[in-house]
């Protein structure tokens, strides 16, 4: 497995945060958790203070996603070979580190535009996990959940998180694409058991730091279902109804957030078992369900 083990945070900039509050914990029911920035919304899935971070601003962007290293020495590695790749990086200063809740990490901007924070040593919160609805989230050696990332060079940003940073392939999907424009592929991207923790989406239009979505993982069907007829009744947009997709068997339902990206809300993710995976191409993005409205 690789140095990185598992997707640890994402921090967002937003220019709506009371739209923000509501959506989080009245709508899809992340606890609140704790932190030390000013006017933030720390969304709270398990023991860590806030694995989703939402930051006042004044525009919608990402302001980092955040793969979490065992402990210094893989920090120190991957560094380097971020640094041999040609890319620079900085570490965190001590107040970015506080503010993360995490003891070192680096940052830079990955090939295809995102921001991109390295981190070892996050600060727990052992308080009840006390989600509104009940819902209890599925992450630990797992990671977060996933995040979709638009990119411009696919190539450029596949080659960077799989043969630098030691991402594992997790097979692509045919995007729908005239012919003479040869085969455009979304490729998917493990660290872990999760079968993606990241996904490479080609978008000429969408600029970076953009974020086509995040995915967060529910223990049962139940909570996404109740999820769904909370999103429904409070009408948010639903960006594609529910749907089992092919690759990780997960059940889902996308919602618009007040950032304009989406929240994949899922469950019932597959566990990848690296000693009998191939990188497959999958030549539908779901079983059933997932009709997409991107109005
Ligand atoms: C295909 C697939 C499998 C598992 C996932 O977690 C997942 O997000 C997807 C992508 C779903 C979807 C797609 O296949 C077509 C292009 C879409 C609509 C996008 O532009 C974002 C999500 C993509
Ligand atoms: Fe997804």
């Amino acid at each position: 497995m690789p140095d990185i083990s598992s997707l640890g945070y994402v921090r967002v900039r937003a220019s709506d945060m009371d739209a923000w509050r509501k959506f989080a914990f009245s709508t899809i029911g992340f606890a609140e958790g704790t932190g030390p920035e000013a006017g933030a919304l720390y969304l709270r899935m398990d023991e860590r203070p806030g694995r989703i971070v939402i930051l006042p601003g004044d525009t919608d962007r990402v302001e980092a996603v955040g793969w979490e290293v065992r402990d210094h020495l893989a920090l120190q590695r991957v560094q380097a070979t971020i640094e041999a790749a040609g890319i620079g990086t900085k570490p965190l200063t001590l107040d970015e580190a506080e503010a993360r809740r995490v003891e070192a990490g680096i940052a830079f901007e990955a090939p295809g535009g995102t921001p991109v924070e390295i981190f070892h040593g996050p600060a727990l919160d052992h308080s009840p996990i006390a989600t509104p609805y009940g819902n209890r989230f599925v992450t630990g050696k797992l990671g977060a959940g996933h995040v979709v990332v638009p990119v411009n060079d696919l190539d450029g940003a596949y080659r960077f998180y799989a043969d630098t940073l030691g991402f594992l392939p997790r097979g692509a999907f045919r995007l729908p694409a005239p012919p003479e424009a040869g085969p455009v592929r979304l490729r998917f991207l493990g660290v872990n058991a999760r079968h993606h923790s990241l996904a490479l989406i080609p978008s000429p239009e969408l600029k970076a730091p953009a974020l086509v979505h995040i995915m967060v993982e529910c223990e049962t069907l139940d909570e996404v279902g109740r999820a769904l007829d909370r999103v429904t009744s409070a009408g948010y947009h639903l960006s594609s109804t529910l749907g089992r997709h092919t690759n990780d068997k997960m059940v889902s339902f996308y919602v618009r957030t007040p950032g304009g990206w989406d929240l994949e809300v899922g469950c019932e993710g597959i566990h990848v078992d690296e000693n009998a995976y191939t990188a497959e191409e999958i030549t539908a993005d779901s079983y059933w369900g997932h009709q997409w409205d991107f109005g």
